[in-house]
């Protein structure tokens, strides 16, 4: 199933820098992993904002739930996840 999903990340002014630092690193590899096993389609930077646009395509809403729940950053953030299905009118011939 695929997922569109918007993650606007909040860290608090007074989280230590070195705690900040250590959980943006968790979070690059652990979005790094997922993106290599083909889970994490795509991400994109929202222009202006600490905010991302991702693709999931995943089993189902308790795999995405699960992954999106073991974000390091998580939270932190504010996510808001609308599900995705093929377009009728679509000329592809797979989702990619
Ligand atoms: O920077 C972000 O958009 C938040 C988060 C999502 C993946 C990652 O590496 O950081």
């Amino acid at each position: 199933m695929l997922f569109h999903v918007r993650m606007d990340v909040n860290i608090p002014n007074d989280l230590p820098p070195a705690e900040a630092t250590d959980i943006i690193a968790r979070e690059k590899a652990y979005s790094q992993e997922l993106q290599r096993s083909g889970k994490w389609r795509h991400i994109w930077r929202i222009a202006g904002a600490y905010a991302n646009y991702s693709i999931f395509d995943v089993k189902d809403n308790a795999e995405l739930h699960e992954i999106l729940s073991g974000l390091p950053l998580f939270k932190f953030m504010h996510i808001e996840v609308t599900p995705l299905l093929r377009h009728p009118s679509s000329i592809r011939d797979d989702d990619s």
